[in-house]
């Protein structure tokens, strides 16, 4: 499958879809466990990303390669497509970052949509100023080199508690994060997109000054 098969193609009104919204439709299609059980913040607040996981885990290592030490995250790097989302899986380790500036931009380069880990971000202000959307659980100045190694890619991996495929639909906003299994995705993203449709003429409604009691009671939806 080529890079372009493999992203998400954003359809018109996709902006208007949202965590909660990914949420809702993931529990009326009885998945009930597919957000994040911690927040991953953005670095910029307001930042949303839509896209398809590309998985990468990393795991302590106390030495690495001198010749080629970064290896395994060029080759996984340049192998990204246009709306895919690299999706970062430590085990919440704080020794060091595992993202940073460079990076943002080879993956920026190469059409990705952002990045999410329960690890540490670095050059958090550059890859702000370059536009890039970046959710971590938090920030360290640290390398990784020597610290920590890619142990595999594309496999699936847990990031706060939930499995995520590369494939699988993510979505990360001010709110956390929702990852959707590819089997699930067609049914999880007509509701999205409905709910979000619904939602739209819901707020329109209410303020336009009616109550809510009668804006639910037409529409079933909050
Ligand atoms: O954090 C890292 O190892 C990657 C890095 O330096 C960058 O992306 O500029
Ligand atoms: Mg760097």
């Amino acid at each position: 499958m080529s890079s372009a098969e493999r992203g998400f193609v954003v359809q018109q009104g996709d902006e208007r879809l949202t965590t909660p919204i990914v949420s809702d439709s993931c529990d009326a299609a009885g998945l009930r466990e597919q957000v994040l059980q911690h927040r991953l913040a953005p670095l910029v607040p307001g930042t949303r990303a839509l896209g398809r996981a590309r998985t990468v885990r990393f795991a302590p290592a106390l030495e690495d390669d001198p010749d080629d030490p970064y290896r395994d995250a060029i080759e996984f790097i340049d192998g990204i497509g246009p709306g895919e989302f690299v999706v970062i899986a430590t085990a919440a380790s704080n020794d060091s970052a595992f993202w940073g500036e460079l990076f943002s931009a080879a993956a920026l380069g190469h059409g990705a949509v952002g990045v999410l880990t329960d690890g540490n971000l670095r050059d958090t202000d550059r890859i702000a100023a370059l536009g890039f959307p970046a959710f971590g659980r938090s920030r360290r100045p640290m390398d990784y080199r020597a610290r920590m190694r890619i142990v595999s890619t594309d496999t699936e991996v847990a990031v706060g508690g939930v499995r995520i495929a590369s494939g699988d639909l993510v979505i990360a906003d001010d709110d956390g994060v929702v990852a959707v299994p590819r089997d699930h995705e067609d049914e999880v993203l007509g509701l999205a997109r409905e709910r979000a449709a619904r939602e739209a003429t819901v707020l329109e409604e209410l303020l336009a000054g009616e109550s809510l009691r009668s804006v639910w009671d037409r529409h079933r939806v909050l």
